[in-house]
């Protein structure tokens, strides 16, 4: 939980420490903690193992430690030939595997010379292939491996990785031969600018999260609980006022992003959630930046954009922004010019007045500004149309970790919150909360223990908690979205195919609910068309047609068919097969008169499939019977319109994964992506979606057990 945060410090980098032969990891625990002082300790997390092989001869710490003592390989009198090698390695990558991950080694002796190789021979290839490359070293007392099929490959190329070395030629003189040496005053200050420099990286370089792995890889059954967890609103981090700040902080300095890039993120991922007529009445600070930044983005994807920016900021990133909206002539409003009832005019209002760093009752003009949000839900009482309320990280005017105090607030529509919402958002009761902003790297996730639901495919946004009912069969061009772990499909298709469903509406794909349906005749020639889904349950899909048509024909002749859903966006598809039977003429009534009155219209009129002599009598047929029923007298549905219901008899659940290539390529652009602008994002987003090459299935077939139907999961081969 974010408010579990404690002050900002900087990750210790982690270290497996190999000590010296026939020594074991106690000991050299012991010299390292004894000789080195607390402020170099307390800055490394240094973990111990003992080598593999119990000691097989005398060791020259005897009478100085107590035994155990231990040895990581044998080798002969001249050095130039090993034993037990491979397994020695094998055993180290091992525990690196269990225990990992590690940034390190640190290694005293047999242990430093293992240590110096092994970056060297994982270079190539040859070793550590399932752990993470690593990163940094401390040599104590090292040597180079002499078997020279060893060294000619461990030591092709210098360590690329920050070391530090205790043996002369080296960093750290001192005199005190083969041993752990004390540190004198300048060993100290190198010591302290190496760690200074590896905590950096490893800060910048994190492990990963369990709470991020646990979206990524094929979970175990103990991280697939959590990924079911994190969809619980509840479960998801809220940010104090202060940590909101410091994450700021924390990305715009050791991460090296801008205001500049972060506010381009956060207005696209508003953008992203929202449409249509749009006011964005923005703030003076950066909340404000926000709506500028989403505007422009809304005007691109073919909105109407207006803007109202009473406090304009001079400094040139803001200029820029209002410079780029001006090239556009989206116009802007000052406060005298807004309609007093903004109901009218628009269909959208973006609220970014203020986001985490508001203080105190807001000043005018926003106090006016915020007031007219307010008394728009008059409307809503009065029954009027009333515009939607979009805010951005913030409903303007609440206290940042208490919410609308006094109740008398703005209550908005839809909630963007970005980075991690903010604990005032715990208060929100709107219909739509988003998280927007996909841009906090898991060191900053890891630092704050954020808990953060995974964004679906290349989505900017996530929707946070339950997504309102949605009515298949009124949906025309509509919006949803998280991911297929193999361990959580539900036991029962229809409940999967209804959660795919959902995410498709929430990731805002065009008509989700369009389906290939296949049919095959008496000839047995398969032919397919686009339909839409009208509703479905328990007992099957529902989709509505002529009875006249060709599909209608190869129904009644060969009463089988194929559904066919393609999600793109989401890379996911579902096959669904089964037998088909037409609905109940109630159920068909019930539907026609629930459709639009120019769609039952044009139900008479199209007699699908067959040959007409020309567009324009359609037309004419069309207006006569508009001309008839203009009084609003029911329209009667005629016979050859109805609907079919497809009874599920086998399913399969496609999910597009990415290749472990790609996903390289893909962190590879992170940065440019960051850089550049939302354009290249969004060309990068276009890439990484081509490039789904491998794939998982799911395939549910029934079967019965004790007499009993049930559904059976298998997985089908890519
Ligand atoms: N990492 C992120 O999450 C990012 C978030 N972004 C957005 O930035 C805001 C926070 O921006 P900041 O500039 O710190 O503050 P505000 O926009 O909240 O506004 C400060 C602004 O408002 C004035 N002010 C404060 N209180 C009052 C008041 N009572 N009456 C009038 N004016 C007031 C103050 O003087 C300042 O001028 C965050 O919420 C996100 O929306 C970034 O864009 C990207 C990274
Ligand atoms: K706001």
């Amino acid at each position: 939980m974010g408010s579990e945060a404690e002050t900002v410090t900087l990750r210790k980098p982690r270290f497996l420490c190999l000590h010296g032969f026939r020594t074991s990891g106690e000991i050299l625990k012991t010299q390292v903690t004894m000789k080195w002082p607390e402020s170099v300790t307390r800055k490394l997390d240094l973990v111990y193992l003992d080598a593999p092989f119990p000691c097989q001869g005398k060791s020259d710490v005897e009478g100085i430690f107590d035994p155990p003592y231990y040895e990581w390989f044998q080798f002969n009198k001249e050095f130039t030939e090993y034993t037990n090698f491979d397994e020695c390695l094998a055993y180290i990558e091992d525990y690196m595997i269990k225990n990992g991950p590690f940034d390190g080694l640190l290694g005293f002796s047999q242990g430093a010379i293992l240590s110096a190789g092994l970056p060297g021979l994982q270079a190539q290839g040859l070793t550590f292939t399932k752990v993470p490359k690593i990163k940094f070293l401390i040599i104590v007392g090292g040597a180079k491996f002499r078997a020279a099929s060893l060294a000619d490959k461990a030591y092709s190329t210098p360590i690329q990785c920050p070391s530090l070395h205790f043996l002369d030629p080296v960093v750290i003189h001192h005199p005190k031969g083969h041993t752990i040496p004390r540190l004198d005053e300048k060993g100290l200050q190198i010591m302290e600018s190496f760690l200074e420099r590896i905590q950096k990286m490893a800060f910048l370089t994190p492990i990963p999260s369990l709470s991020i792995r646990a979206f990524c890889t094929k979970p175990s059954a103990k991280m697939a609980d959590r990924a079911v967890q994190i969809q619980n609103p509840d479960s998801i981090s809220y940010l104090t006022q202060r940590e909101a700040a410091e994450i700021d902080e924390i990305l715009m300095g050791p991460l090296g992003f801008s205001v500049d890039q972060l506010m381009e993120l956060a207005g696209l991922s508003v953008a992203a959630s929202i449409a249509e007529r749009v006011l964005a009445i923005c703030g003076p600070g950066n909340n404000g930046g926000d709506g500028l930044v989403a505007a422009r983005h809304l005007y691109h994807f073919g909105y109407k954009p207006s803007v109202c920016y009473p406090k304009r900021t001079p400094k040139p990133l803001y200029s820029g922004l209002v410079t780029q909206l001006e090239s556009l002539s989206v116009p802007f409003l000052s406060v005298e010019d807004l309609p007093l009832d903004l109901s009218k005019d628009f269909d959208i209002l973006v609220d970014a007045m203020f986001g985490f760093s508001f203080h105190g009752i807001p000043r005018p003009p926003f106090d006016d500004l915020i007031q007219r949000l307010v008394s728009l839900r008059d409307h809503d009482q009065t029954h009027q149309k009333s515009p939607v309320i979009v805010s951005i990280d913030i409903p303007s005017g609440w206290h940042v970790e208490e919410g609308d105090i006094g109740g008398e607030g703005i209550k908005p529509d839809m909630l963007v919150s970005l980075t991690a919402p903010k604990l005032c958002a715990k208060k929100f009761c709107g219909p739509q909360h988003f998280l927007g902003g996909r841009f906090v790297p898991p060191s900053v996730a890891d630092k704050y223990k954020l808990r953060l639901p995974p964004y679906p495919g290349t989505s900017m946004c996530v929707r946070i908690g339950k997504a309102p009912k949605i009515d298949i069969s009124a949906l025309r061009e509509n919006y949803i979205s998280p991911e297929l772990l193999e361990e959580q499909v539900e036991a029962d298709p229809i409940d999967q195919f209804c959660k795919w469903f959902d995410d498709a509406v929430a990731a805002s794909l065009k008509e989700p609910n369009a389906m290939a349906l296949s049919t095959a005749g008496k000839d047995g020639k398969p032919s397919s068309r686009m339909v839409l889904l009208k509703g479905v349950d328990k007992d099957g899909f529902v989709w509505y047609t002529n009875y006249d048509s060709r599909k209608a024909h190869d129904l009644s002749d060969n009463p089988h068919a194929s559904l066919l859903f393609y999600w793109d966006g989401l890379n996911r598809q579902v096959r669904v097969e089964g037998s088909v039977q037409r609905v109940s003429d109630e159920e068909s009534e019930q539907y026609f008169h629930s459709r639009p009155r120019g769609s039952q219209i044009g139900a008479i009129v199209s007699k699908q499939s067959t040959v007409v002599p020309g567009r324009h009598v359609l037309l004419q047929q069309h207006k006569e019977l508009e001309e008839k029923f203009s009084d609003g007298s029911l329209i009667p549905k005629p016979k050859h319109w109805g609907g079919y219901r497809l009874k599920p008899e086998l399913f399969e659940f496609w999910q597009g994964q990415k290749s472990r290539l790609h996903d390289r390529a893909a962190d590879q652009n992170i940065l440019s992506i960051l850089r550049v602008d939302v354009i290249l994002c969004l060309v990068v987003n276009l890439v990484i979606k081509l490039n789904v090459m491998s794939d998982l299935s799911l395939q549910y077939s029934p079967h019965e057990i004790n007499g009993q139907q049930v559904w059976k999961i298998e997985r089908l081969a890519p």
